[in-house]
């Protein structure tokens, strides 16, 4: 029978052990799009606070990773933990901001951007008038992607580079402790990148764990703590910081250099 100090012990180490579970973790994750394996077997971690960015070529696996991550893909094997809960156990999606591969969900739609942006509380709230919370969540979003200016416009008037600053405001008016991003950069003008690298480094000094697609890492190069190349729906190769300094925008031309293999990304 246990005595009570060992119980204490075990509750100790217990609560040490849950006090920092990572943000996402997949292990050996397993997906098939139809008949096809497209994920075979991922491994991956995000820490609390960490950015970490996806590479590989067309095909090889980054949309569907991170849409198996965010709940969009089914899984078939293999263990995939948000915020240390199991997916299939996991209900707290406020706590996720997901932008997904270029959308043009919002264009079309009579909206404001700010009626666009606003709508990324519903992760939080019940339709319905805003309160003064959500008011300034929106603000601060609209602010973040340098838009602020632009919150009565029609989201129809804006360039593709705004649009796709409205859509990351959307997931960031919800306050998320992990932002999931596919490609967020592609076919964004320079100004729109810079402005998102800005905002992404503002939230990633707050502690905001961040998962992106990326092609190439370019104005996000500094803001990146680790990137993770898939081939053919596996895990590559792992770089951390230092190796990342020599390639800032040429994330494949170390290839041929050491890589860092591992099974369990930790
Ligand atoms: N709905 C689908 N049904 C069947 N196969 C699919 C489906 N969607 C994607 N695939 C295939 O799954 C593989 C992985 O696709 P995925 O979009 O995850 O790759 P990716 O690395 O993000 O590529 P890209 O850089 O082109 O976006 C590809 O070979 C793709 O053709």
């Amino acid at each position: 029978m246990m005595d009570e100090h060992t119980t204490t012990t075990q509750a100790a180490a217990r609560t040490a052990a849950q006090a920092a579970p990572p943000v996402l973790s997949l292990r050996g994750v397993t997906a098939s799009l139809g008949a096809r394996p497209v994920l075979r077997g991922i491994d991956l971690t995000v820490g609390r606070g960490e950015v970490v960015a996806l590479l590989g070529a067309n095909g090889s696996g980054k949309s569907t990773t991170v849409r198996a991550a965010v709940g969009q893909v089914q899984t078939s094997g293999g263990e995939l933990e948000l915020f240390g809960t199991p997916l299939r156990r996991f209900r707290d999606w406020r706590r996720v901001g997901y932008v997904p591969q270029r959308s043009t969900a919002a264009a079309g739609v009579p909206a404001t951007v700010r009626e666009v942006v606003a709508s990324g509380r519903l992760a939080r709230r019940r339709l319905g008038p805003l309160g003064r919370g959500d008011r300034a969540a929106v603000r601060r979003a609209l602010e973040l992607v340098g838009l602020a200016d632009r919150a009565r416009d029609s989201v129809n008037a804006l360039s593709g580079g705004q649009h796709q600053r409205v859509l990351i405001a959307r997931a960031l008016a919800a306050e998320p402790e992990l932002l999931v991003m596919d490609e967020p950069l592609a076919g964004v003008d320079l100004l729109s990148q810079r402005v998102l690298a800005e905002a992404l480094r503002e939230q990633s000094a707050e502690g905001v764990s961040v998962l992106l697609v990326l092609h190439e890492l370019g104005p996000l190069a500094p803001l990146i703590d680790r990137t993770v190349v898939l081939h053919d729906g596996r895990v590559e190769r792992v770089d951390g910081t230092a190796h990342l300094h020599d390639q800032a925008c040429h994330p494949h031309a170390g290839s041929s250099a050491e890589p860092t293999r591992t099974g369990l990304l930790t």
